[in-house]
């Protein structure tokens, strides 16, 4: 036999045998009564994830509409796609059968959604978000079963009300302090406003995490004696280059034949690595002395070492400890978790307002009646009255949601019954929430989804005026899930809601914002153009803006 032959029998023995794969695939996919896509290529493998988004362009020319849709809906950040031109995707939701050992199952259903994320136990946080988040130490995102839950009973409830109001006081710090800077210069008009936002919410984080303010303006510090960059830039690398740091081994990274950008990476695992040990043992030394930890993460963490305890508890959801690997990895985690999501949040939502003056107009009125009315400006005095705020935030979060999706994966066969039917969920399939389309679903939110109208949170018919605290309207279980729901809720979630209000509070107080006009360019055209730069985003580790430095500003005090 020619070696051609021997080639093309090896080639047509794995096409019947990829072929047979789908099938099967196919056959339960079949079975569970959603509707069904196949896919040649695996879905779940992480390079199509990493190459078929680039592609999509290209293929979008090449290839007939129905075939590239099927690519279109199996691949990162269609629901986005799909909202930028107002299309839905098939509901209660869709299976992907590839040639795969899983199935996919995108839900587009709040009944369907709210139930995986209430049964925890039968359906798991998905292992490639493990191999993510869990980069630099287990924590309580990259866990599961007996030590999420001892993380999550021992963690969450840091974020108290103490850490709320220090939340609070340095954001207010930081939005005054980057407003002071863009109207000292160049009339106010600048191109760095997403990105002033971006280093707000880093040094808040810096702040409640580490106990190390930073101000907005402070140039950075240089490296320690002993280290190649400071602990917070180690960190900036990490959370910045989560993708390729998941990866590649550290090893690997930071060797000398890398390029110098990838190889920053490397060191950067090994700077925080360093800098964390250091770090507990000063914060050590430091509650050693005072006998109370201090309000931060850092500090409250340390307090619950297991170096610091003599408990012989066996079981992990028992024991009230972390291990230092555990410290570490959730000190990271903090900070990667409300980062992104709550500059992209802030951002979304103070170009909205540029776009449009009627919504500023109401912010800013609620501004000041708060501020009229209030004896100070602590956040236990202002914070439960900013309802239209935080309306204005939930409104951001249901058009620009920062997380598309959740992914859970079930190891045995489910079922769940949502709007009179039961559906069966073969073991092996990977459930993918759509965030981001369960946010704007006609079916729930009406005809007007797409329009930009934080109205449709307040409760109307309130009997005595604001209700406190700010109460919004609830929608019906996993249709408004940005903050996820169920036990994995975002522990975070005050902790941004108070960022995202004490700077919109502190920044309408006193300035209010605009587009700045091209040459000849008429107000209604830059407000469509700065519309069409938030259009132009793109779901990266969150969603965020493709062209930020395009939404140029004009800031001006009132
Ligand atoms: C607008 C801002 C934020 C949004 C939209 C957001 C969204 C989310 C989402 C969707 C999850 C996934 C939960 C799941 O797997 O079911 C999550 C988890 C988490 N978030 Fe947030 N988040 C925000 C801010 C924050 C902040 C400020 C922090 C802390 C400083 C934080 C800390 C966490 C942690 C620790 C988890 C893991 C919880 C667990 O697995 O039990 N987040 N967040």
């Amino acid at each position: 036999m020619s070696a051609i032959a021997v080639c093309a029998s090896v080639a047509l023995v794995y096409l019947i045998y990829h072929t047979l794969k789908i099938f099967r695939q196919y056959q339960k996919a079949r079975a569970t009564g959603f509707k069904v896509y196949v896919s040649i290529l695996d879905t779940t493998n992480p390079i199509f994830t990493v190459f078929a988004l680039p592609l999509l362009p290209i293929l979008s020319r090449i290839l007939p509409a129905s075939a590239f849709r099927v690519i279109d809906l199996t691949t990162y950040g269609v629901e986005w796609r799909d909202k930028v031109v107002r299309r839905s995707r098939p509901t209660p939701g869709y299976m992907v059968a590839s040639s795969s050992s899983e199935l996919d199952l995108f839900v587009e259903d709040p009944e369907i959604a709210g139930a995986i994320l209430t049964r925890w136990r039968d359906f798991q946080q998905d292992r490639m978000t493990f191999k993510f988040l869990g980069v630099v130490g287990p924590n309580l995102a990259a866990s599961d079963g007996k030590d999420w839950q001892r993380q999550r009973r021992l963690i969450a409830p840091m974020l108290n009300e103490r850490i709320m109001e220090t939340v609070w006081g340095e954001s207010v710090e930081q939005a005054n302090e980057m407003l002071e800077t863009f109207i000292g210069k160049d009339e106010g008009k600048t191109d760095g406003t997403v990105d002033g936002l971006r280093r707000i919410a880093f040094n808040v984080l810096q702040c409640i995490g580490y106990g190390m303010p930073q101000g907005w303006n402070e140039p950075a510090k240089a490296p320690q004696k002993g280290h190649k960059m400071v602990y917070m830039e180690a960190l900036h690398e990490l959370i910045e280059g989560l993708i390729i740091v998941a990866m590649v081994p550290a090893k690997v990274l930071a060797h000398s034949w890398m390029p110098a950008v990838l190889r920053r990476k490397g060191e950067a695992i090994y700077e925080f690595h360093n800098y964390t040990k250091e770090l507990l043992q000063k914060e050590r030394e430091i509650s050693a002395n005072s006998g109370t930890p201090r309000n931060n993460m850092l500090s409250l963490l340390s307090s619950i070492s297991e170096q610091n305890s003599d408990s012989k508890e066996r079981d992990s959801a028992q024991k009230n400890t972390l291990s230092d690997e555990e410290i570490r990895g959730n000190l990271y985690q903090f900070t990667l978790a409300g980062y992104d999501t709550t500059a992209n949040t802030m951002a979304y939502a103070f170009v909205t307002l540029a776009t449009l003056p009627k919504w500023q107009d109401w912010i800013i009125e609620e501004v000041d009646r708060v501020s009229a009315t209030s004896p100070d400006s602590s956040y236990r005095e202002i914070f439960p009255k900013l309802e239209r705020c935080l309306a204005l935030m939930h409104e951001i979060l249901r058009i620009y949601t920062p997380v598309a999706h959740i992914v859970r994966g079930c190891e045995s066969e489910q079922s769940i019954t949502a709007g009179g039917k039961t559906y069966r969920i073969p073991a092996k399939t990977r459930c993918i929430l759509s965030l981001d389309g369960l946010g704007t679903q006609a079916g729930y939110w009406g005809d007007n989804t797409f329009e930009f109208d934080p109205t449709r949170w307040l409760i109307k018919d309130k009997p005595n005026g604001i209700a406190v605290p700010p109460a919004l309207r609830q929608p019906t279980k996993g249709a408004f899930i940005p903050w996820s729901g169920g036990p994995r809720i975002c522990p975070g979630m005050k902790m941004a809601q108070v960022e995202f209000t004490s700077v919109v509070y502190s920044v309408f107080s006193k300035y209010r914002v605009e587009p700045v006009l091209k040459e000849g360019e008429s107000e209604g055209d830059a407000r469509k153009r700065l519309a069409a730069v938030m259009d132009d985003s793109q779901p990266k580790l969150t969603l965020q803006m493709n062209r930020p430095r395009d939404a140029v500003l004009k800031w001006t005090k009132r």
